[in-house]
């Protein structure tokens, strides 16, 4: 039962009383139409809408007709592919609502993801993808004039109202309007509360948060159904998502500026304008790490795009290896030294290399283990690796010259079973504990290629002839700054003529090699045309730790936006002598803080896996801990524990960085970014703990960290 106090001002509770009276007139139409289709009815049901749509048409205002159209068009296919309309979902049938007062008068319309008309009734929820009316709720406020070009026609008139709503298991839960938030508790009673409520409230006490006591009470209920991040795409953000199909498109922006939501949302508009161009079985996502693929899959569910497929850059390597090599499997070293792996990735190695390994003349050389050697002679080659380092400016030590070349030595050597290969007693190649003989030696390598020489062996391939990878009619590829040049050359071979992609990214985030810029990435893909959108508003983190970010990049941090994040929880430091006593006190704390609010996500992000594991220790035995190494997030309440190097693209309410050392994250620029990221991750409090010598990059006081 619903309970509408006195206390709220009378313009409040009369947007409740229209608000509750428009969700049910949209269940009851939705009711019927839902009975309508159990008799069978549902062709006759869309000739119906058909009927009752082109009459609307001959009355309807200009600014009504393409929406109209649409719906037109959409019944008539539904009935050509014989299938039954789809109804909204009544238990959350649309997620905002939008008035206009247009030349016909003022009318009703309802933003959600299913498209329904009900004209006689007045319902008429619209697809936020398609529907031209979306235009002006994404790109107006609330008593704006409106003027936008629908099709040929030129419609006016005003905004009249512009709600978001949220609507949990049939029930009104929430309505924004402007600065007013009106929540239904779990009584039934409503209440007007700030926008920022949630992020000043300590866990339960009402005072605003400090940065000695974790918690803000964000985690202590669960909340079932939070606003889709449809309805709050802003216009900037609009405009990104509606860029035509065929054209190539770079989403830049800060950490949690909503990149990833652009990319995916513009993914779904595609998908559904043109579905026959866009098949969700032609379109794909690439991302560089497990946990961020995992929660990209999440992320597209709602937003019908479970049939994409999503894939780490290194499953997608290895894919497209095996199919431009036509090879059944291939030998992989999974354990490449960083060094040798950064020089391979390094863009440096792009120029240089294609200024020495000439064109394969024959079809015969572009076999994977010709090429394979065709490499090893570059990587033996001293001379063209010192080459290389020297062009990398600093980024590059001169040890990954030594490294890589007794790299290549070990994986180049003769396998140990061609060496003994005239002893004939199979048990004799056997050690003692039953492994093969080569296992655990440096012999293990023999024969192996490194992940990353696949898409350098795939370019050197491709100088001679076609790569014979599927094409795919859009690609997106997000943490586009952690993808190497010879990375993006195979990506290009996936687009086809339009080059329709789109590339989500932050320079500031890169942590896996150098980065050659946007330019360099653009040419690598043959694009010359590129739209470019730079989001501007901090979304996800508070303003505390947005400015930390930003002192955490120094010198390297872009321009500060006039949009800094919302206020919020101060950043918790806190110092100890040593680590197991930083860790006791972590353990603390997170117990304390489940014990509040059970609900809440909280990632404790180490600098290294190894670090990983020995915070997680202290928490092991408590059944919300889990330990993440290998990017399997679950996304459930609880603690993750584990490493900057797996939480790309992610985000917790509450974030604990356990070992902010100099050692851990010393002066440099790489660690700069590396931190940054760890840092951003977090869209409620952060705590920095750290034990013996606290990093550099860090000046809790208020004082200038070092640039
Ligand atoms: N217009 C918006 N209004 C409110 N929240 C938004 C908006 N756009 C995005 N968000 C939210 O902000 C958070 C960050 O968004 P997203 O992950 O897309 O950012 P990102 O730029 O890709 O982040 P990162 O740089 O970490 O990869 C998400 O929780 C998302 O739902």
């Amino acid at each position: 039962m619903n309970h509408v106090p006195g206390s709220l001002p009378e313009h409040a509770r009369a947007i409740i009383a229209e608000e509750e009276a428009l969700l049910a007139r949209v269940q009851s139409t939705l009711e019927a139409a839902r009975q309508k289709a159990a008799r069978g009815t549902d062709t006759q049901g869309l000739v119906a809408q058909l009927q009752v749509l082109r009459d609307d048409v001959a009355t309807a205002s200009v600014a009504d007709l393409p929406h109209l159209f649409a719906q037109m068009n959409q019944a008539r296919s539904l009935m050509e592919r014989q299938e039954s309309a789809r109804l909204p979902d009544a238990q959350a049938p649309y997620f905002a609502h939008l008035r206009l007062d247009g030349t016909a008068g003022p009318r009703d319309y309802l933003l959600g993801r299913t498209t329904f008309a009900d004209v006689g009734a007045g319902v008429r929820i619209i697809d936020w993808r398609f529907a031209p009316v979306a235009r002006v709720f994404y790109c107006y406020e609330e008593g704006d004039a409106y003027e936008e070009y629908f099709g040929e026609r030129l419609a006016e008139g005003t905004v009249e109202t512009r709600r978001l709503v949220v609507i949990e298991r049939g029930q009104l839960t929430r309505i924004i309007s402007g600065a007013l938030v009106l929540e239904r508790a779990a009584g039934g009673e409503w209440h007007a509360v700030g926008r920022d409520v949630t992020a000043l409230q300590s866990g339960g006490t009402g005072t605003a948060a400090r940065p000695e006591f974790l918690g803000t009470g964000k985690g202590a209920r669960r909340i079932e159904d939070a606003f889709g991040v449809t309805a709050l795409l802003d216009a900037e953000q609009y405009e990104a998502v509606s860029t035509g199909a065929d054209r190539p498109l770079l989403v830049l922006g800060s950490a949690g500026s909503g990149k990833t939501t652009v990319a995916l949302h513009r993914l779904a508009k595609i998908a559904f304008d043109d579905p026959q161009t866009y098949p969700q079985s032609r379109m794909k996502l690439i991302v560089p790490e497990e946990g961020l693929a995992r929660l990209s899959r999440r992320l597209l569910a709602p937003l019908g795009l479970g049939g994409v497929a999503v894939q780490t850059r290194d499953a997608w390597l290895l894919a497209a290896a095996r199919q431009a090599f036509d090879l059944p499997g291939i030998k992989l070293w999974n354990d490449t030294p960083p060094l040798v792996s950064r020089l391979k990735r390094h863009p440096v190695l792009r120029r240089a290399l294609a200024a020495r390994v000439g064109v394969p003349k024959k079809a015969a050389s572009t076999t994977l283990d010709k090429l394979r050697k065709r490499l090893a002679d570059a990587y033996f080659d001293r001379r063209f690796l010192e080459s290389v380092v020297e062009a990398a400016r600093g980024e590059l030590p001169r040890t990954a010259i030594d490294e890589t070349l007794e790299h290549t030595r070990l994986q180049h050597a003769t396998p140990l079973s061609k060496e003994l290969k005239d002893i004939t007693d199979p048990d004799r190649l056997v050690t003692v504990d039953g492994k093969a003989i080569e296992e655990d030696t440096p012999y293990a390598m023999a024969g192996t290629v490194d992940l990353e020489d696949l898409p350098i062996l795939m370019y050197l391939k491709a100088q001679h002839e076609s790569l014979g990878l599927d094409r795919l009619a859009h690609v997106v590829l997000d943490e586009a700054e952690d993808f190497s040049l010879f990375e993006l050359f195979v990506v290009g071979r996936l687009l086809g003529k339009g080059k329709s992609c789109t590339l989500a990214g932050d320079e500031m985030q890169q942590t896996d090699a150098g980065f050659a810029g946007w330019p360099a990435v653009l040419n690598e893909l043959d694009i010359r045309d590129a739209a470019t959108c730079r989001l501007q508003v901090s979304y996800r983190c508070p303003r505390p730790v947005v400015e930390l970010a930003r002192q955490v990049l120094g010198t390297q941090a872009p321009e500060a936006s006039a949009h800094a994040g919302r206020p919020g929880a101060p950043v918790g430091f806190h110092h100890f002598p040593d680590e197991a006593q930083a860790q006791l006190f972590i353990g603390e704390a997170l117990r304390d803080l489940v014990s509040r609010e059970p609900h809440a996500s909280v990632g404790v992000i180490a600098a290294s896996p190894e670090s990983a594991q020995a915070v997680y220790r202290v928490v092991a035995d408590m059944p919300w801990a889990r330990h993440v190494s290998d990017g399997e997030f679950t996304f459930e309440p609880g603690v993750d524990v584990t490493d900057v190097g797996s939480v790309k693209g992610l985000e917790f309410d509450y974030v604990i960085l356990p070992d902010v050392t100099a050692r851990a994250y010393p002066l440099d620029d790489e660690s700069r970014r590396r931190l940054h990221v760890a840092v951003t991750r977090t869209s409620h409090q952060l705590w920095v703990v750290s034990s013996g010598v606290r990093s550099h990059l860090i000046a809790p006081s208020g004082a200038a960290a070092p640039r």
